[in-house]
């Protein structure tokens, strides 16, 4: 049942956004969905389609604009507007043209939208995610990013395939960067409570040997995807809903976004994905799981790539 109240805000009106916008009025999110984009034409088209639909799903009033104002009052912000992965590109290649884009879209909608939760999907989701949580002046807990919510979903897809159980079978995570130095969390994966390394049903199994061949099947999911239809936006709106869903439900979930560490796993003044519980008041933690030496560095160094590139972006300190 749609509530009615909830007011959404949508920034970026392209493949994510209007996929995102999709996502949620099936999901009857909200009352009101405003997609933002600068191009008139493009926004107000994906909102007329979208509209068009309305017979067919929750009562939901959409509205395409390229005026910021009308993200006025809005529950949830979801950033998606920017530039996206060209064939070959990888994520930190677009960080420059990004922080630009986010800096300059967020400082309008903040204006209008002081007290709504704000969502980072743009890439690299969490050097934005970083640098929209200095640009905001919110509180961290208010702005985090999607983070590896969608690698999780694709690493639960592939070992759903190979041991032939259901995806809601498989609790496994990826955490780290949004990105080629993403990890997945091998020591608490397990099957409907099984752990994955002693898993062996109707013959199926996954060896240790086979960890690396997944998390690489997993970190070039987009690569694969982009090679062959330029974006990726079906798997990213539904994840994209499914966490705004944890907001606007105050659910109180826990799921992989990304949000800063404070020394949490000996990692402090970055963003990137670590377990966390989302609520209505955004998001808390990330919370400390008993990793094993081999997750517990993966992820340090993952944290490092990302802090890499903040400096080389020169943004800000977070943590004094
Ligand atoms: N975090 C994640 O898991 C994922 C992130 N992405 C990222 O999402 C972003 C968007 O991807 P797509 O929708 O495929 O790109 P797109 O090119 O289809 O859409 C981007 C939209 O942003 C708009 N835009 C650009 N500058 C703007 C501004 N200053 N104000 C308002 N709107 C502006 C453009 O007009 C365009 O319509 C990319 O950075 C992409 O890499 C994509 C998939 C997954
Ligand atoms: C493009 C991107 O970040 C993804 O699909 O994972």
């Amino acid at each position: 049942m749609a509530d009615r109240t909830a007011k959404i805000a949508v920034c970026g009106a392209g493949s994510v956004g209007s996929t995102v916008a999709y996502a949620a009025l099936l999901r009857g999110l909200a009352g009101e969905i405003v997609l933002f984009d600068i191009v008139t034409s493009l926004v107000r088209a994906q909102a007329d389609d979208l509209n068009d639909g309305a017979a067919f799903a929750h009562p939901t009033t959409i509205i395409g604009t390229d005026d910021p104002a009308a993200c006025a009052g809005a529950d949830v912000v979801v950033m998606t507007a920017g530039a996206r992965q060209k064939p070959g590109q990888t994520r930190l290649d677009l960080a420059e043209e990004n922080v630009a884009i986010t800096r300059s879209v967020l400082a309008a909608v903040r204006e209008v939208a002081p007290d709504a939760i704000y969502l980072v999907i743009t890439n690299p989701c969490d050097v934005l995610t970083y640098a929209a949580i200095g640009f905001l002046e919110l509180p961290p807990g208010r702005v985090f990013g999607s983070g590896t919510v969608l690698d999780t979903a694709r690493l639960r897809y592939v070992l759903s395939q190979r041991l032939h159980v259901s995806t809601r079978s498989v609790h496994a995570l990826v955490a780290g960067e949004h990105g080629d130095s993403e990890i997945v969390l091998w020591s608490s994966a397990n099957i409907g409570g099984v752990p994955l390394r002693a898993y062996d049903v109707e013959g199926r199994s996954i060896d240790v040997s086979e960890y690396d061949e997944i998390r690489e099947t997993v970190a070039n999911s987009a690569y694969k995807v982009i090679e062959g239809k330029g974006a990726t936006n079906y798997a990213i709106g539904l994840a994209t809903a499914d966490i705004m869903s944890a907001v606007l439900r105050d659910e109180h979930r826990f799921l992989p976004v990304s949000t800063l560490f404070t020394g949490q796993y000996g990692i402090s003044d970055v963003c990137l994905s670590a377990p966390c519980v989302v609520s209505r008041a955004g998001v808390a933690g990330p919370a400390e799981l008993p990793l094993d030496e081999t997750d517990l560095t993966g992820l340090q160094a993952s944290a490092q790539t990302l802090r890499q590139q903040i400096d080389v972006l020169g943004l800000p300190s977070l943590v004094v």
